[in-house]
């Protein structure tokens, strides 16, 4: 329309100029012609500058100018690891979980954010903290690191920002675990963790100490086949019955001595212990505890296991990763090396007096005979 009024007006004067004045005319009303059809953020974007989301965008119209502004200013995260990805849960599910859960900021919606972690599994080693963290990581509420961090044991150099760096990305409404079986008898471990945070929820697996020692003994040996036998380390002298309290694997498992050190810094409702042997025969119902203790809704039931004949133990029925059953990795489970009865006995009457001591500072019997 703009093309034939400036036809219309420049006309009557056209038969003046010269062939070649019409020509450069001509030109000149072609290109005014063109700017008026074809603005210049149009011509911008099939150029290719803005991001394709913001293409897309556009392409809807008007009606979606505003979510368009949004997500072309938001600044744009790194892509996290493809396991992180996949165990992020749409807000909807979330959302059904705790209604009262307000919606995390714009920013947060795709990732979250990288927090310390509000509860720790801090022992005992082959107690089952493996078992326990990939139960309860099933629930929509809790991510966690997939890896020993070791960071109040091995790594405290390194600083809170390195530990933090190692956590998966949480929504507010999450929280964030880890799982370290060693902390729980380094005694540096229960001040460090308390200056962390005071609030540090604790989760400590226990096992059957004289079994706890021959299923680490089990996994050492499987490394280091060279390796004495296990009653040439666990004893000083067999005969007279002295225990060898400085073999790592007796050691750990006097949990009354050890639990001494953490009640120096934590009271005794901060910390959890899941029965080793009961998160065999009944995961649900150690699961059951574990989230009533961390102020989840018990969403991982029995719903969730199933008890595999092969392995011998129970095993997810559908992991939040990768909507297959799966069991625990071959490290876990192993058949247990032969030792004597005589040896065990000796065992059971070395560590019952520990037992005895724990089980009145946590005010449960866990029938470890
Ligand atoms: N569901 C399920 N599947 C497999 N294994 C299970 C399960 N629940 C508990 N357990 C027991 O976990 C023991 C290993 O304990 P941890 O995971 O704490 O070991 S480690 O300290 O991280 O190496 C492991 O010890 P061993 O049997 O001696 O290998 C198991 O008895």
């Amino acid at each position: 329309m703009a093309c034939v009024l400036l036809f219309s007006r420049l006309l009557p004067f056209s038969h003046r100029l010269t062939r070649t004045s019409i020509c450069l005319l001509s030109l000149f009303i072609s290109y005014l012609c063109y700017c008026v059809l074809f603005p210049a953020d149009t011509i911008m974007q099939k150029s290719g500058d803005p991001p394709p989301s913001c293409q897309r965008v556009l392409a809807d119209g008007g009606k979606r100018r505003l979510h368009k502004s949004l997500s072309c200013v938001l600044p744009r995260e790194p892509k996290p690891n493809s396991v992180d990805a996949s165990r992020i849960k749409p807000l909807t599910s979330l959302h059904t979980v705790r209604n009262d859960t307000p919606s995390p900021p714009l920013g947060n919606l795709k990732f979250g954010n990288k927090k310390l972690p509000n509860a720790i599994i801090v022992g005992v080693k082959k107690g089952g903290t493996r078992a326990v963290l990939e139960f309860i990581r099933i629930h929509p509420d809790v991510r966690a690191a997939g890896t020993e961090t070791h960071f109040f044991d091995r790594n405290y150099d390194r600083g809170l920002e390195w530990y933090r760096g190692l956590m998966p990305r949480t929504l507010e409404s999450q929280i964030t675990m880890e799982k370290t079986p060693s902390y729980f008898v380094t005694k540096e471990t229960p001040h460090r963790i308390s200056d962390m945070s005071r609030d540090t929820k604790l989760i400590v697996v226990v096992r059957d100490p004289v079994t706890r020692a021959i299923s680490d003994y089990t996994q050492t040996l499987s490394k280091t086949p060279e390796l004495p036998s296990f009653q040439e380390l666990a004893f000083r002298n067999q005969s007279l019955g002295i225990v060898d309290t400085s073999w790592n694997a007796i050691r750990i498992g006097l949990y009354a001595l050890h639990l001494e050190n953490w009640l120096r810094f934590f009271p005794l409702a901060q910390i959890h212990f899941v029965s080793g042997e009961r998160l065999i025969t009944d995961p649900a119902g150690e699961l059951a505890r574990v989230q009533d203790f961390l102020g989840l809704k018990r969403i991982v039931t029995d719903k969730h296991f199933y008890f595999n004949r092969t392995k011998g133990f129970p095993c997810l029925k559908k992991p939040e990763s990768s909507g297959s059953p799966r069991c625990l990795g071959k490290s876990k489970g192993r058949t247990h090396v032969q030792i004597d009865r005589d040896a065990i006995e000796q065992l059971r009457d070395f560590y019952r007096p520990y037992n005895v001591k724990f089980y009145e500072m946590v005010g449960h019997d866990f029938k470890w005979e």
